[in-house]
């Protein structure tokens, strides 16, 4: 079997990218943020009380005839921006893109943090990431790309984000006219159950490529380019009246200037994934007439993040295993 959905950005800075899900008989829609750093699928639902609700579509169990309440099961995650969520946890039919997965445990939110309350546009998360960091309790359930891998053609997704534009998750299956040359492959190491892999050094413009093992994950859904300040600062530097301003939260550049392409490695074979700097500018930063980097430190986090500045300057295979191990594939479009 192979799937394919339109994912789109939620607003003008490309903050997250959401995408039709259906859920439960007669199918109800919702609009879900595609997250490869994450491993629940959640949704905002009739147990969300109305004060923390904003628009959002809900899930109502009991208007599905294929839903199943899994007793005693339970859920709650918190995110690496502080936001928050849990629930109680269901069984029910959820279709992406044509692919259909019975019994996929569909988390129903009782309680949502104000950050999830006020992104109206999104009604919750589908986790892309390994289901070992899944946080259903007692018993731990499966990402929905793990419940229909058995029936797709090759143990794969990718995706395909774009700026300001419509772009693809697809499952099963690689597109070969969505990307140009050749995918260069890295191994995953999935032991913190993320897409970790580790980049082989970075270059700013037409600067020469510094080598520095840089280890990350590739997560769709953080917004920002997250790296360790060296890189950071050696990027900033190299743009005039950029300044590091705690009060907007990171570093801001003027939003007049042009700034410098940012590339990163991939693979041992000397690929390169190259961010141009056109998008590297998130937009008004909201202080002064400055605009908001899309790199920005990982400083205290404990990894670095290749987040959505950077996977829409590429086509990603995540392969959970069609040559044995997982590995990430990296293209230039
Ligand atoms: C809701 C959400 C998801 C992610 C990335 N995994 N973040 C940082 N916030």
């Amino acid at each position: 079997a192979k799937g394919s959905v339109v994912t789109t950005p939620i607003n003008s800075e490309d903050e997250a990218y959401d995408a039709p899900v259906s859920i439960g008989t007669p199918a109800q829609p919702f609009n879900l943020d595609f997250d490869t750093g994450s491993s629940d699928l959640w949704v905002f639902s009739s147990l969300t009380p109305s004060n923390e609700r904003n628009g959002q579509n809900i899930y109502t169990a009991s208007r599905s005839s294929t839903a199943k309440q899994l007793s005693g099961e339970s859920w709650k995650i918190s995110y690496g921006d502080g936001s928050s969520s849990s629930g109680l946890v269901y069984s029910d039919v959820v279709t992406i893109g044509g692919l259909t997965a019975a019994g996929q445990a569909v988390e129903a939110a009782s309680r949502v943090s104000q950050s999830f309350t006020s992104e109206s546009a999104t009604d919750g998360l589908v986790g892309l990431a390994f289901s070992s960091i899944n946080t259903v309790s007692p018993d731990q359930q499966t990402t929905f790309f793990d419940t229909v891998k058995p029936s797709l053609a090759s143990p794969v997704f990718t995706a395909d984000l774009k700026h300001q534009a419509p772009g693809t998750y697809n499952f099963g299956f690689i597109d070969k006219s969505a990307f140009t040359g050749s995918i260069t492959y890295t191994p995953v190491d999935n032991s913190q159950g993320f897409w970790g892999f580790t980049s082989t050094g970075f270059q700013v413009g037409n600067n020469d490529f510094q080598q520095e093992s840089i280890t990350g994950i590739a997560d769709t859904g953080t917004t920002l380019l997250l790296l360790p300040d060296d890189v950071v600062n050696a990027y900033y530097s190299s743009v005039n009246n950029a300044q590091n301003d705690q009060s907007a939260g990171g570093f801001t550049v003027p939003c007049d200037t042009s700034l410098p392409d940012f590339s990163f490695g991939v693979g041992n074979n000397g690929a390169m994934i190259t961010i141009p700097g056109s998008l590297m500018n998130l937009g008004p930063s909201g202080s002064g007439n400055s605009c908001f980097g899309g790199l920005q430190s990982s400083g205290t986090i404990g990894t670095n993040i290749f987040g959505d500045v950077a996977l829409k300057a590429a086509f990603v295979v995540f392969d959970s295993g069609s040559q044995g191990q997982p590995q990430l594939g990296w293209a230039s479009k």
